[in-house]
């Protein structure tokens, strides 16, 4: 029986809220980035947050000095009177689904065979062992994309996913994430390698022998164990104990499946979620590896800016421990118009045509979603 995770997938607490574009930190700061864009990083500090973890609640209210008791609590209760009733809001009437026009894909299908023969050719040279390549896929919308119905349909969707929702002036950042980076919950962790997919097939029996191809593949095996690698060697740099890793077994979405390890380890005193997020963003399973000569490559050769694609989102609690989540199977939305983002792994084996379908079937998980908007 697998190791009970240290929370169920899934936000289990919340307080501060963070998040960053990839690579991050490295296009100046906030300055002179306007409230309707994106800043590569965010971190917000909620006046309210209800918190609910092992079947505690508590509801923390933070308020910047100085301040008049006399003016903050009815302040802080007319917030409750106000968001309370929302949370138990009924469920919203479906709507019809939508046609969505498919716009132009950045890069179209032959720069992206280019891209992997470049990539294949680096690896045969050993400049390279695994490297993520992007796309980004425009969509737009007849009605204007309606955030909360997007989310509720992601969470019905993809509801072992992460379904995030970063909004930020007229500009929306929403993804819908399989893959955690970790999970900080005093001093234990536990982190996502999910790396290697094959995609599902409507006949039972078929999707049975899809799921043990993948299990038996050489390639993905192998394009999944550089991010287990990669990732206990970030883990052993802050454990002072490791488990070994608790895999390869399988992610099914029902749009993909995917190789997971879950790695779990105890972690030496005083590491933070800053500390952690440093040690162990990239992974390979979005940037690749080795790390620094991966990342050279993307910069020089992927003809795309991501964004907060392969960014990573979550909370920190007030003791700096929390958990972040790796920003895949995500759109930058505005009004009427998507852009939707997803890559594959390239390593020795991997070809043109199906990894391009890979980033089909990936794109299908926010593109379905979004009919529903
Ligand atoms: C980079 C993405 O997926 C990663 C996570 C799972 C499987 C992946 C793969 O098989 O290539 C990727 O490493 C994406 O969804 O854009």
């Amino acid at each position: 029986m697998p190791p009970t995770p240290l929370f169920q997938r899934g936000l289990s607490s919340s307080f501060a809220k963070g998040g960053l574009e990839s690579p991050p930190l490295e296009k100046g700061g906030l300055g002179g980035i306007s409230s309707d864009t994106l800043p590569n990083t965010l971190f917000w500090l909620p006046e309210l947050a209800l918190c609910s973890q092992a079947g505690q609640a508590a509801l923390i209210l933070t308020t910047a000095l100085p301040a008049k008791r006399e003016t903050l609590l009815p302040r802080w209760l007319a917030q409750l009177d106000a968001i309370v009733p929302l949370l138990a809001q009924p469920a919203l009437d479906p709507l019809t689904p939508a046609h969505l026009e498919r716009g132009a894909s950045e890069p179209d299908f032959a720069v992206w065979r280019e891209l992997v023969n470049t990539a294949l050719s680096d690896i045969a040279l050993a400049r390279l062992e695994k490297v993520v390549i992007g796309r980004r896929l425009r969509l737009e919308g007849h009605r204007r994309f309606d955030l909360t119905r997007l989310s509720a349909a992601l969470r019905y969707l993809f509801p072992s996913c992460q379904v995030i929702n970063i909004r930020r002036g007229v500009s929306s950042f929403v993804a819908a994430t399989p893959e955690r980076l970790f999970t900080q919950c005093r001093d234990r962790i536990e982190a996502d390698a999910l790396a290697g997919t094959i995609s599902r097939a409507e006949d039972a029996e078929r999707d049975a022998a899809m799921t043990l191809e993948l299990l038996h593949c050489e390639k993905n095996l192998r394009e999944h164990q550089v991010v287990v690698d990669a990732v206990t060697a970030a883990l052993r740099q802050c454990c002072r104990h490791l488990d070994a890793p608790d895999g390869p077994r399988i992610l099914q979405l029902n749009n993909a499946q995917h190789l997971w390890s879950i790695l779990r380890g105890q972690l030496e005193p005083d590491v933070d979620v800053f500390r952690l997020a440093e040690l162990l963003h990239p992974t390979p399973a979005t940037n690749g590896q080795p790390r620094q000569a991966a990342r050279t490559w993307l910069q020089q050769t992927e003809p795309l800016e991501r964004g907060w694609y392969t960014g990573a989102a979550g909370i920190v609690a007030p003791d700096l421990t929390g958990e972040l989540w790796v920003l895949l199977r995500c759109a930058q939305i505005n009004d009427r118009v998507a852009d939707l983002y997803a890559g594959a792994g390239i390593v020795t084996g991997s070809d043109a045509l199906s990894e391009w379908q890979e980033t089909e079937h990936k794109l299908a998980a926010m593109s379905t979603a979004l009919q529903f908007a």
